[in-house]
């Protein structure tokens, strides 16, 4: 792996053995919080209130945005390209593995020949979506070669088209462990950055959907963000994108563009899917690119589909209903700036009132 910010920026062993991560933030907060005299602790309910105005008049001249992030957000970093189209393959998957990626690949072939300079892949492309077939088609990504013939097929193609690849996901083996990861392969066709979902997807609708993730697959451990060809961008993995933190996280870690291959469902999908790329654009002001597989007749699992870009006002760019798709869409890295300085959210945070943590650029300090 060559340039995972992930591991090269901000990961630090001897720090993670600290066993309090958050007592450096504990006492960091401290200072943030308004200094109350014995005086203005009081049962009396006036002074109460008087103690309320006096707090929150210090509260007032302690207006911190830049301290709202812990430790505070980075700036955006200038894209090596600010202008081009991603292409968002949306997949049939069926059981025959082989099939599976020599149709991703066409599919590769086919969005790049459009323009695509970064392609996404939609999660588990090359299995079905089952904790039957996750032990049965996962395969060991670090050993590589015939070990991972999915990624050794990412690795050939990104390299021979020189574009960037967002693999999707697979599952993946190492040792007894089963992991639901994804890949991300620089237009050298070199292994940038691997992400394992952080969120299990374990639900529990009774008549609707139950799903248990957690039976066969270990959660992963680190957000992933990458520096590209395309741009700094964010990874998760379909219910990673459930949990905003990890997307504050990477907005304030300077990302361009935040990736989730997902496989939202029949239940979830109608009301959830499009809102939560939205929120998660929207909220950090940055794209947001999702890719599904498309839905299978007579799959144990159907996905609800919708590939879709998202700008960062919130709007949907290009997205796509539920059969085998391929988008190519652009993004234009300017209108960041343009959202940011006609909205400055970044510069209007209470870092006096709330904060968010990012416990592993934390520990890295
Ligand atoms: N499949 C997932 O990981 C998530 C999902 O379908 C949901 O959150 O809903």
């Amino acid at each position: 792996m060559k340039s995972a910010i992930s591991s090269s920026l901000f990961f630090n062993s001897k720090n993670l053995l600290n066993p309090n991560p958050l007592s450096r933030f504990i006492s960091l907060k401290s200072n943030f919080l308004p200094k109350l005299s014995p005086r203005s602790i009081t049962k009396s309910p006036s002074s109460s209130t008087s103690a309320l105005r006096s707090i929150s008049s210090s509260m007032a001249s302690s207006f911190q945005p830049e301290q709202a992030r812990v430790p505070s957000a980075l700036p955006l970093p200038a894209p090596p390209l600010t202008k081009f189209n991603i292409g968002l393959c949306q997949l049939s998957v069926t059981s025959d593995k082989k099939r599976n990626i020599s149709h991703a690949k066409k599919a590769i072939e086919e969005a790049a020949s459009k323009g695509a300079k970064l392609v996404l892949l939609p999660e588990i492309w090359n299995s079905p979506y089952s904790n039957d077939s996750f032990p049965v088609y996962a395969e060991d990504i670090d050993a590589g070669g015939d070990a991972s013939p999915s990624t050794a097929m990412l690795s050939e193609v990104s390299k021979r088209l020189r574009i960037t690849i967002i693999g999707g996901s697979i599952p993946e083996r190492v040792g007894d462990r089963l992991y639901n990861t994804c890949c991300v392969f620089g237009s050298d066709g070199e292994l940038k950055a691997k992400h394992r979902k952080i969120h299990l997807f374990d639900i529990d609708i009774p008549g609707k959907i139950t799903f248990m993730e957690s039976k066969t697959l270990t959660a992963g451990e680190t957000p992933t963000i990458v520096d590209t060809d395309v741009g700094r961008i964010g990874i998760g993995i379909c219910y990673d994108i459930r949990f905003q933190e990890l997307a504050m996280i990477y907005a304030a870690r300077g990302a361009h563009l935040l990736c989730y291959p997902g496989a939202f469902n029949m239940t979830t999908g109608p009301l959830h899917w499009e809102l939560l790329q939205r929120a998660r654009a929207t909220d950090n002001q940055l794209y947001v690119a999702t890719c599904s597989p498309a839905r299978g007749s007579g799959a144990g699992y159907t996905a609800w589909g919708h590939s879709t870009l998202v700008g960062p006002f919130g709007e949907v760019l290009a997205t796509t209903e539920h059969e085998e798709d391929i988008i190519i869409a652009e993004i234009d890295y300017s209108v960041l700036e343009q959202r940011r300085t006609s909205l400055p959210l970044n510069k209007q945070r209470r870092g006096d009132l709330y904060q968010l943590v990012d416990v592993q650029r934390l520990n890295s300090k």
